[in-house]
Formats: structure tokens, C-alpha cells, sequence
């Protein structure tokens, strides 16, 4: 038992924090300022009991429907705003991109599982902007793009022989198309089969990652004296699975750098992502230690930390879309039979000549949006915006899901109708276009975004002139017809994942055979 004048203290003390709270959030700042509206909060806890654990896209979406598509929540002293139209996206963090470009502290990833900042989860500074320019130059000009579509083609084939040998592990060979895609443009490194150790151990290491929380939005991020936490005391599993993942990370993020060094130091490395950074790096000065640490750790980042995995999101949710709708294949497969024919695969400079594929790449982007929920940004300065003060400090939300899901820009928001894109005039077209919003706003756009769209239209223009998807059937015969189903959360999860399926995968034809085995030939003596 507490002494009675301890226990008066800590009651007081309560009290006196539940009247500041009512007063910083509700009173004090309508005599000043207008915060955007939002559902109704607690004293102390702001609106942490509203906020499920998962599916939160859809209770913010909820949200903009009664208050608006700027709203205003707490979690407990945090402003989040949660900003749920393109437009207003646009105007807050492209137009004013020098207020918004910062990502909220998380000391999750910047204390316990980083020893210093890495690249999607570092301030707007000076090494930001570096590594951003890096990105430009190796992922985001003509050239670059070009100078990856052999790898893009050659990974192609790989997939393609790799189904038809295959099909039921149709999941396994998406999984290995998108990692050795991004090893090879990354490193530079070849990877030459579906159990590659290193790839195994670094999806585990990003599958851990996912799961201990995401940026600026787990309990510790509250409260940081928790990060101080022995380890060995009960509820601090975060704490354990934080440093576990740390050791996971610094081992996938060492190994295929010392490769790189060592290939450079050889003259035997392939141009990479990394020998671009490490060379745009030395062109100044030698390198420092923090220039090793921030570049192997971009390079990780972009191999497996998380972000390409929205790719392979994207490629598995065209795998569900395509054997749920037998009728989008059969439209696809004749649009690719008039165009491309049945002499060659389709490359990339078909892509405007195969408008409905397009559609269909786009309908994917909307529809199971791989970070429904974005990355979350941060307000560095206060703001207004129409009628409202928008505090510094405040984390920016941008709910990508409910932008896909504009009554005025789409109806039938839960179908997947690639005809929603066709035929429509230009000013149409332009703001209906998925790409404008699903990868995010402003200076932290995603640097993987051309490189995503060609992959996954890539994928998808051989994969159905090649084959047949249909649905799966069951014991007796039946056909099985997946449940459109994604899990989610911005607590645990950043992105949307499909739920795993059943689906039947052979090769239309003859002929395609034969293109598919001509492609690995070439693939195969590429290699050699
Ligand atoms: C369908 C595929 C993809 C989607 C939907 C996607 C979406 C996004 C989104 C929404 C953001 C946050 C942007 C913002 O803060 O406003 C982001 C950031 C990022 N993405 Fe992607 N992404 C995809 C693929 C990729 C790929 C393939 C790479 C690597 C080549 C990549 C690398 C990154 C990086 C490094 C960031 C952090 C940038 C920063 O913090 O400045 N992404 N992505």
C-alpha cells in the first residue's frame, strides 16, 4: 500500500495531466487555431482505442467519409493527419515538400534495430538528399532504366521456365523472379536457383523485420523509456526481437557488400546500384566510414528491406486477379495475339501498343495497393491549410487505399475492372491513374517506382501470352475461385499481403513452349 499523501500526489498528478492535455488539445488551440476535424478522442490516450491493430486503412477511410480528407487524430499527445485525397496529398507534401519531407523519429528503427538512420526512416537532411540523388541517377533516368531491361529479361525467362516445369510452386518462383531481379540490380550478383542461401536468409531477415513494427508507430515510440528495458524482463520481447533483427540485418547487409568491394577491388564487378553509389561517393573524396554504412545499408534496403516486397505484392495480386477473371485473360491474351503474334515474347516498347495490358498494371496498382497506408511522412513546421493550423511535428498519413477508392474517379471501387482506364479523355486518364498516388508523394517518392511498373507489366505481357491461368479445383472436380483476401496494418505491417491461393498455370501452346525454352537458351548462355 501506498502511503495516503504518495497516493494523493500521483492522483493529483493524474488530474493535472488529464486538464493540461483537455486544454493543450481542445480548448487552448480553438482560441488560436483550428485543428482538422476527427473523431471524438480521450483525455490522456487521444484516439489509441479507435485504432485497430490491422485494416486501419479502413477505418481512416471511415473517417474521411464523416469528416473529411484531411482529419485530425491523436495518439496519446501525437497529431496524425491523415490525409485521404490526392489532391490535398499533392498540394500538403508536393507542393510544400519543404515542411513535409521528413519521416516521424522511430526509436524502434533508429535506436534499437539500426545503430543510425537508414534510408526510409531518415530526416529530410543532407545525407538524405544525397543517397536521393544517388537514386535519381540509378534508377530514375532513361538510361538507367534501359541499362536494367536485360536483367529484366533475362529473370523473365527464368519465371517462365520455372512455371511451366513447375506450376504448383507458382508462389516460390514470383518470390525468387523479384529477389534475383533486385540482387542483380542491386550487387550486380547473379542468383542461381529458388534456394539460394543468402536470398532464404534475407527474406526471413524482412519478414522479421515486418513484424516487429513499423516506422514512428509501436508502443516504445510513445513511450521511449521503454527502450531501456532489460531484456530479460516479461514484456520486453519487443526489445529481444528488435536486437535479433538487428544482427539479421547487419549479416545480410554485410555480405553482399564485402562482395562488391571485393569483385571492385578485382575489376570484376558488374555495373550495380551499389558500384554506382560507391562510385558517385569517391568521386569527391575517399570514402568515410559513415559513407560505407549508408550506402551498404541503402543498398540492403533496396534489395530486401521491405520496399521491393511491394512489388512482389503487385505481381502476386495480378496472379489472384487473373485466375479469379478468366475473362481479363482471354481479352489480354487477344490483344497480345494481334500486336506481338505468336513469333516472339512481348519487351517493353510494345508496352504502348497494348493499351488493355496497361490497364491491367494499373487496376493491380489500385486495387490491393501495396502500402495502402504510404510511408508515414512528418510536418516539420506549423502550417495552414484552408481553414486549419497544422502543428509542426505532426505525422503525416497518406491513406493511398482510399485514393483508389474515389466514388468520383471509380465506380464499383471493390471490382477489379480493368476497363475503368479505357476510353477516357486525357484530363481523365491523368487523374485516374493509380500510378500519381500508390507510390507516394513529394521528395520521399519512392525511387523503385519505373522500375515496379516495368517489372510488373514485364511479368504480366509474358505471362499471358505464354499462358493459361485457371482456377484450381478441388477433390471432386470443382473449380476453386479465391477469395479476394489481404492482411494489413500499419502497427505490425506497412503493406497489404496477399493471402496465399491456389491457382493452374500451363503454357497456351506448343509454340509458346518453344519461346520459353528458346528464352532460357539465351538466358543459360548469357550465363555461361
Ligand atoms: C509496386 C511496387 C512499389 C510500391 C507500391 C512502392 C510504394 C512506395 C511508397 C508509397 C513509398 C513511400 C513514399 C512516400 O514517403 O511518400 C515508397 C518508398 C520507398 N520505396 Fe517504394 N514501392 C514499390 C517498389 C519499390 C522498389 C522496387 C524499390 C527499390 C528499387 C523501392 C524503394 C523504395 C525506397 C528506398 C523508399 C524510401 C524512400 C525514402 O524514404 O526517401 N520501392 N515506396
Amino acid at each position: 500500500m501506498l502511503p495516503a499523501s504518495i497516493e494523493t500526489l500521483l492522483c493529483a498528478s493524474i488530474l493535472l495531466g488529464i486538464i493540461c492535455h483537455y486544454l493543450c488539445t481542445r480548448i487552448l488551440p480553438s482560441s488560436r487555431s483550428v485543428l482538422p476535424p476527427g473523431p471524438p478522442q480521450l483525455p490522456l490516450l487521444g484516439n489509441v482505442h479507435q485504432i485497430s491493430l490491422e485494416y486501419q486503412h479502413k477505418t481512416f477511410a471511415e473517417w474521411a467519409r464523416k469528416y473529411g480528407d484531411l482529419i485530425c487524430i491523436h495518439a496519446f499527445h501525437r497529431p496524425i493527419l491523415i490525409v485521404s485525397s490526392a489532391n490535398v496529398a499533392r498540394e500538403l507534401l508536393e507542393k510544400r515538400g519543404g515542411k513535409y519531407s521528413d519521416r516521424p523519429y522511430s526509436i524502434l528503427a533508429n535506436k534499437l534495430v539500426f545503430p543510425k538512420p537508414i534510408l526510409g526512416f531518415m530526416p529530410y537532411d543532407e545525407t538524405c538528399r544525397r543517397l536521393r540523388k544517388y537514386f535519381l541517377g540509378a534508377l530514375e533516368t532513361k538510361s538507367a532504366v534501359e541499362q536494367y531491361r536485360p536483367m529484366q529479361r533475362a529473370e523473365i525467362g527464368r519465371l517462365l521456365s520455372d512455371l511451366t516445369h513447375n506450376p504448383k510452386e507458382f508462389l516460390s518462383h514470383i518470390r525468387r523472379y523479384n529477389g534475383a531481379l533486385m540482387m542483380e540490380i542491386t550487387y550486380g550478383l547473379p542468383v542461381s536457383s529458388a534456394d539460394d542461401e543468402f536470398m532464404a536468409f534475407a527474406n526471413g531477415t524482412v519478414s522479421a523485420l515486418s513484424t516487429i513494427g513499423s516506422a514512428a508507430s509501436t508502443l516504445v515510440d510513445f513511450i521511449p523509456m521503454l527502450r531501456h528495458i532489460p531484456t530479460w524482463m516479461p514484456g520486453a520481447g519487443f526489445k529481444r526481437r528488435a536486437l535479433e533483427v538487428k544482427d539479421m540485418w547487419a549479416e545480410m547487409t554485410r555480405i553482399p557488400f564485402e562482395k562488391v568491394r571485393s569483385a571492385m577491388a578485382l575489376g570484376t564487378a558488374k555495373p550495380s546500384l551499389t558500384t554506382f553509389m560507391l562510385q558517385e561517393a569517391l568521386r569527391d573524396s575517399a570514402l568515410a566510414e559513415d559513407d560505407e554504412y549508408i550506402i551498404s545499408n541503402a543498398a540492403s534496403q533496396m534489395y530486401g528491406g521491405g520496399r521491393p516486397s511491394f512489388t512482389l505484392n503487385a505481381l502476386l495480386t495480378f496472379f489472384l486477379a487473373m485466375t479469379i477473371h478468366p475473362e481479363i485473360v482471354k481479352k489480354a491474351q487477344a490483344e497480345l495475339d494481334l500486336v506481338v503474334g505468336n513469333s516472339r515474347l512481348p519487351e517493353l516498347s510494345d508496352r504502348d501498343s497494348l493499351p488493355y495490358i496497361d490497364c491491367i498494371v494499373k487496376e493491380v496498382l489500385r486495387w490491393n495497393p501495396a502500402a495502402p497506408l504510404g510511408l508515414p511522412h512528418r510536418l516539420q513546421e506549423d502550417d495552414t491549410y484552408e481553414r486549419y493550423t497544422l502543428p509542426a511535428g505532426s505525422m503525416i498519413v497518406t491513406n493511398i487505399w482510399a485514393m483508389g477508392r474515389d466514388p468520383s474517379l471509380y465506380s464499383e471501387p471493390d471490382e477489379f475492372l480493368p476497363e475503368r482506364f479505357q476510353e477516357v479523355d486525357a484530363e481523365k486518364a491523368a487523374s485516374q491513374d493509380p500510378r500519381k498516388y500508390v507510390f507516394g508523394f513529394g521528395r520521399r517518392i519512392c525511387p523503385g517506382r519505373f522500375l515496379a511498373d516495368s517489372s510488373i507489366w514485364l511479368l504480366a505481357a509474358n505471362l499471358l501470352a505464354t499462358m493459361d491461368i485457371r482456377r484450381a479445383r478441388d477433390s471432386v472436380g470443382r473449380e476453386v475461385v479465391p477469395t479476394p483476401s489481404f492482411k494489413s496494418g500499419l502497427i505490425r505491417r506497412e503493406h497489404l499481403e496477399v493471402e496465399p491461393f491456389e491457382c493452374d498455370i500451363r503454357p497456351r501452346s506448343e509454340r509458346a513452349m518453344d519461346l520459353i525454352t528458346e528464352r532460357y537458351a539465351e538466358v543459360f548462355t548469357q550465363d555461361n
